[in-house]
């Protein structure tokens, strides 16, 4: 069951585009981590599921329910942060029990969830303390029954641990994943730190310069990373392109700068393969009119596909390559073109099988 669903979610500050037409399904008891460079907009991406933010653009499901319009108070969601925000003048039961006492619920009840969502975290004993009184780790723990003391649907999570010591992240890591199983609770978490991602989440969404590169699980986007950027930053190990091909069926190629039609080649006859054209998907790379740097050739055909189209260029006799054509350009047959690749997938057509194959540039 999906508990989450955000759909061409967009976020403007101003002229800057925070978010750009973000589309993430994020199942019932899951545990998903936003994971990317600082400044890549993981924050607001949580701040908009919360509802602290308002999507400029898209909409925002919380099972079949559409949740864009509705405040942060009426998603029944759970916050933590990365600075904790206890209440200082409030003793640690007090700062548990509050968002209940929001809610206007009866004291006996209040008084034994905070008990019980305490003994989970093991805090019993620091109720009665003000939150100076307590370690970072402790004051952490406190900001994390606060935050399930309510029993939220969903549990948003900002670098929760970055404030802590090595050696506390961990133990609070081990705990926090125990209770997010034990409560079945869907938990989206923004962290920077790979490995972190990598060990606590069921799947982990990377993110950068505010859109989601790839969504996998932690094997999928560490072995099988869709681009050079998620390989860089999750240090996947590097592959021999023709060597990964055979082994695995699939076609990984770090280390190629600009594919050149001699490597096009070369992959077409260890693949067996007669006849191939090269594609790439929409945005992973450009198209120009001129001879410049990057992949010469001359147009062949155009194909439209909705509002754009696709343009076959012929590198020579041999070699086809597929590109998508930005809306509104229009090239003329024979014309002399420059296919520039950006960091990203590209596709290979068996003309004969009909079969696609990808490959990183
Ligand atoms: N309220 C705001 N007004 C204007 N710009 C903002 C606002 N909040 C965030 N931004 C900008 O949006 C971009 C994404 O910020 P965000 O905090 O979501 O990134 P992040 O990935 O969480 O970064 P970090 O890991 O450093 O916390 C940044 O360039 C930031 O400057």
């Amino acid at each position: 069951m999906v508990m989450i669903t955000l759909e061409g979610i967009t976020k403007k500050f101003g002229d800057f585009t925070a978010l750009d037409r973000i589309n993430l399904k994020i199942e019932d008891k899951e545990f998903m981590a936003l994971l990317g460079p600082s400044g890549s907009g993981k924050s607001t991406l949580l701040y908009t599921i919360a509802g602290i933010y308002r999507p400029t653009a898209g909409r925002i499901y919380f099972d079949d329910r559409d949740v864009t319009e509705i405040p942060p108070k009426d998603r029944n969601v759970g916050l933590v942060f990365q600075n904790w925000a206890l209440y200082p003048h409030m003793k640690v039961f007090k700062n548990i029990a509050f968002p209940l006492e929001l809610k206007k619920a009866p004291k006996g009840e209040i008084e034994k969830k905070v008990r019980e969502v305490s003994k989970m975290l093991h805090i019993e004993r620091l109720l009665d303390r003000y939150p100076w009184q307590l370690s970072g780790g402790q004051q952490q723990r406190v900001a994390i029954a606060r935050a399930l003391v309510k029993e939220p649907d969903v549990l948003l999570l900002d670098e929760p641990l970055s404030n802590l010591d090595a050696l506390l992240r961990l133990e609070v890591r081990a705990e926090l994943k125990r209770l997010q199983k034990e409560l079945g609770i869907t938990a989206v978490y923004v962290t920077h730190d790979q490995a972190e991602a990598l060990a606590m989440a069921d799947r982990i969404a990377i993110i950068k310069e505010g859109k989601i590169l790839q969504v996998g699980d932690p094997d999928e986007v560490y072995y099988k990373p869709a681009y050079k950027f998620v390989a860089g930053f999750l240090g996947s190990p590097p592959m021999n392109f023709v060597e990964a091909e055979i082994k695995e069926g699939n076609l990984y190629i770090y280390q190629s700068i600009i594919p050149v039609p001699q490597q096009y080649r070369e992959i077409v006859k260890k693949l067996n393969i007669s006849e191939a054209l090269f594609g790439f998907r929409p945005h992973d790379a450009e198209i120009v009119k001129g001879e410049g740097k990057g992949i010469k050739g001359e147009v062949y055909s155009f194909e439209p596909l909705g509002r754009e189209q696709i343009v076959t260029v012929a590198v020579d006799g041999e070699v086809f390559v597929k590109v998508f054509a930005p809306e509104g350009e229009h090239f003329k047959f024979g014309e002399k073109v420059t296919i520039i690749p950006n960091e990203g997938r590209v596709i290979l057509f068996d003309k004969k099988t009909e079969k696609a194959l990808e490959f990183l540039l």
